[in-house]
């Protein structure tokens, strides 16, 4: 736990955060906006931000692992003039981070503050990289072994293993860092040619993908739809030597490259014998090429945070389909969930890759929700809606905003309009933790356009004034 006076964490976090104005540390400006260029014009085609995260990877990726030695320790400095970290990124960004070395920042934490200030600073969605602090700079050059273009596919991933990241990481690695900037005619005229010198662009450098200041999927997306940038030059290029991403994204058949993941249609639900189940699925996108079943686990913690090995279900494959990006896999989930333990957070591990939502997991609500299978909307716009509310809120009042397309003269356009509606408790303690609430009408069918499309918003006051509001929202009630 952090506690005041903390000298090196203090000195990080002031570089970190004082980005302007009043006690401005002067750090931050160097990638705002996330285009710009510190060093010299930007007539040249380079960008800071990107330079940063390379500079980390080719500080880092030299780690042994085996040996407990290397990683993010400022040994890069030593290591310039060797081929295989050409390019200007390395003198450039050290000697950016130069003036902010002290007695209680080292170069090595100056590097890895710049891929979180970095990322935070450029990434869409924003991520957030936490940052600790104390490395301690290496005195001389490190190991060999960043993977260079020309690098076989064997001997790239030997080097990323020996830094201690198997395949999936490599190729994970590989794109989260080739989504910002460009490689450059300049340093690799064996993958840039000479054409894409231009005045505006002297150092030649051709972008990774169309949005080269964003740390995003984009550069994923085009490469697997073969459309903008298609990957970038390590991906395109006529040298067939030098297409090292290409050959570390096929390497397992483009499975990793090609697993984005989302949960769809996420819910809880009861059983008529009052059982609560927790249902959904998760879509992976994967390529065609690829003909190994992923394994999906989806694991949860209860409804106060805890985790338990009971507390985990297997996803099965349920249905194929397609999109812009190849194929897609839907993996169908359907776990009992022990009515006190409840429901918290879930988590969804791909062949043992946990995807946690950013760190905090996926969030679900169970205090009080809409029950699907006591919920519907027919055609004709008459609807019952159900909600399940915890017996603790004893003096819960739980209402809807139903939300529905409605006809609009003067355009085919429907325009939403929403009511609130009351919902009166009809089974109380209809199981050991829940009681239900229910509302039935009718939305006029004149004014209705599609029954699919009506949601609603549930909000509780409950009778606790800890806990407040809940809210479950979106929910359809059409049970498809
Ligand atoms: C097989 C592994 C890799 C190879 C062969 C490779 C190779 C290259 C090459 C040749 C460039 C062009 C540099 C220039 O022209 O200035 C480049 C740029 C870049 N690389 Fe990699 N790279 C690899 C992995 C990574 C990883 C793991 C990261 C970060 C996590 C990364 C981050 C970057 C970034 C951000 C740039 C753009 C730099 C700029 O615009 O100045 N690379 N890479």
């Amino acid at each position: 736990v952090y506690t005041w006076p903390n000298p090196t964490m203090d000195e990080l976090e002031h570089i970190l955060v004082d980005n302007e104005g009043f006690n401005d540390a002067g750090f931050k400006r160097a990638i705002t906006p996330c285009t710009n260029y510190i060093q010299g014009p930007q007539t040249l085609g380079r960008q800071t931000s990107a330079q940063w995260l390379r500079v980390a990877f080719h500080d880092f990726s030299t780690a042994n692992v085996p040996a407990g030695a290397g990683g993010i320790d400022a040994s890069i400095g030593f290591e310039t003039l060797r081929p295989e970290n050409s390019g200007s990124a390395m003198n450039d960004s050290l000697s950016f981070f130069a003036p902010f070395v002290n007695a209680h920042v080292s170069m090595a934490d100056l590097i890895a503050l710049s891929v979180s200030l970095s990322i935070g600073s450029c990434s869409s969605p924003t991520i957030t990289i936490p940052l600790r602090g104390g490395r301690i700079d290496a005195t001389e050059g490190g190991e060999f072994g960043v993977p260079e273009p020309e690098t076989s596919i064997e001997e790239t991933l030997h080097q990323f293993e020996h830094a201690g990241f198997n395949q999936a990481d490599a190729i994970g690695l590989t794109a989260c860092g080739h989504t910002m900037g460009n490689v450059h005619h300049g340093g690799f005229p064996q993958v840039v040619p000479e054409s894409a010198v231009t005045p505006n662009n002297t150092g030649g450098g051709i972008h990774f993908d169309s949005t080269p200041d964003v740390f995003d999927i984009n550069v994923v997306q085009e490469y697997l739809a073969s459309e903008g940038n298609r990957g970038g030059a390590l991906v395109t290029t006529d040298n067939v030597t030098v297409r090292s991403d290409l050959r570390l994204y096929v390497s397992d058949n483009n499975a990793t490259i090609a697993r984005p993941f989302h949960p769809v249609n996420v819910t809880l639900d009861f059983t008529s014998t009052g059982e609560m189940r927790f249902r959904g699925f998760i879509r992976l996108l994967s390529s065609t090429s690829s003909n190994v079943t992923p394994e999906v686990q989806v694991s949860w913690q209860s409804r106060e945070g805890f985790s338990s090995r009971k507390f985990s279900t297997s996803a099965n494959f349920e249905a194929s389909g397609a999109s812009t990006w190849g194929s897609i896999s839907y993996f169908k989930f359907d776990a009992p969930i022990d009515l006190g333990s409840g429901i918290s957070k879930f988590f969804v591990a791909v062949d043992g890759r946990i995807h946690d939502n950013g760190g905090s997991g996926h969030p679900v609500q169970d205090s009080a929700f809409v029950v699907p299978s006591l919920t519907n909307v027919d055609d004709s716009g008459n609807f019952e809606l159900t909600a399940a509310v915890l017996n603790s809120f004893s003096s819960a009042n739980v209402r809807a905003e139903l939300s529905f397309p409605a006809v609009q003269l003067g355009t085919i356009s429907p325009k939403i309009v929403k009511t609130l509606t009351s919902l009166a408790s009809f089974n109380k303690n209809f199981n050991s933790e829940y009681s239900l609430y229910r509302a039935s009408g009718a939305i006029p069918l004149s004014n209705l356009t599609n029954s699919n499309q009506v949601s609603a918003d549930l909000i509780t006051a409950t009778g606790d004034r800890r806990i407040g509001t809940v809210h479950d929202n979106f929910r359809r009630l059409k049970q498809l």
